[in-house]
């Protein structure tokens, strides 16, 4: 581990980023420990991917200073993919596409994701929750102790975000892999992460997520009427899915046609919590190539 790390992971200090003259970030100051959970937020174009590439080294920092631990190593899932969904491509050809791994290796890592069963199909007729979970099980397969994680659940509807999060925690819980996670829509959180920095070219606001919400800069930033509420996710599993469809609730016998009940209760509400705008403009500058 480099000098200066103690035990993080990646430690960067007044980090910025110039490009054609412009600052798309600058003075950020971000470390990762080992196993923790670290989510970036903040509105489309605010710099949360190009803070993460410069985190990683796919990005050059043009001020501050970025370091990593010598035994840092990284599974990325980028934002956008180099990948044409629309070609033919297997799961199991996606998972070997740029990664050597045996077939047992690769079988297990889409097992550990909860899609075994979908090692042969075309990745154009996934559905967004499979695709980002073959996407997970491809950056697994690296035995990573830092996931680096942009935007895991777009595309994803909000009971699969939902699962998405618990897999992701799952997984860091199993491997002791650290997560740095990337949202521009806050609407749930996940209730593991353990910091939370809102981004907006610089870091306007830093802490858990229930002292990032409370903050004035977090509501400046996000807006009054961005939402009025926002959930920490606290789900409390009162039944089980069978392999076979069948819906039981916890401690019974299989029942007729139950579903995913999730209420209000399940979440925590915070009436300071506004929640990241969607549909605010999309960046639109050309972005530096995702290494995948
Ligand atoms: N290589 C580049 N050259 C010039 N500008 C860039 C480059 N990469 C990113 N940008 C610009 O930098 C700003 C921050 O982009 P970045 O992708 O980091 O934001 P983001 O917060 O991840 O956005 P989104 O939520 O839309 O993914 C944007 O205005 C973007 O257009």
């Amino acid at each position: 581990m480099q000098s200066g790390l103690s035990n993080s992971l990646i430690a960067m200090e007044n980090m910025g980023v110039q490009r054609g003259g412009r600052w798309l970030v600058r003075d950020v100051d971000l470390t990762i420990g080992a196993g923790e959970i670290v989510t970036l937020i903040g509105p489309n174009g605010s710099g949360k991917s190009t803070t993460a590439k410069t985190a990683i080294g796919i990005v050059e920092a043009s001020a501050g200073t970025v370091r990593r631990a010598h035994d840092l190593v990284v599974g990325y899932v980028p934002q956008k993919l180099a990948v044409d969904r629309s070609l033919p491509l297997t799961v199991a050809r996606l998972m070997r596409l740029t990664t050597r791994t045996s077939t047992v290796a690769m079988r297990q890592a889409l097992e550990r994701v909860g899609i075994p069963h979908l090692e042969k199909a075309e990745i154009h007729g996934l559905s967004g929750g499979e695709f980002q979970r073959a996407l997970l099980a491809r950056a697994m397969l690296r035995k990573p102790n830092l996931l680096v994680l942009d935007e895991p659940v777009q595309g994803v509807d909000f009971a699969g975000e939902i699962a998405l999060y618990e897999l992701i925690s799952e997984l860091r819980d199993q491997d002791g892999c650290a997560v740095l996670l990337i949202s521009h829509d806050l609407h749930v959180v996940m209730a593991k992460t353990d910091r939370v920095l809102c981004l907006n070219g610089h870091v306007c606001c830093e802490g858990s997520p229930r002292s990032v919400a409370a903050s004035p800069a977090y509501r400046q930033l996000f807006g009054d009427r961005a939402a009025d509420a926002l959930a920490i996710y606290r789900h409390k599993h009162d039944h089980t899915h069978l392999p076979d469809g069948q819906v039981v609730a916890a401690n019974d016998a299989p029942g007729e046609g139950g579903g995913c009940s999730c209420t209000e209760s399940d979440f925590d509400h915070h009436d300071l919590h506004p929640v990241a705008q969607r549909g605010a403009a999309e960046a639109t500058a050309t972005k530096e190539t995702d290494n995948v």
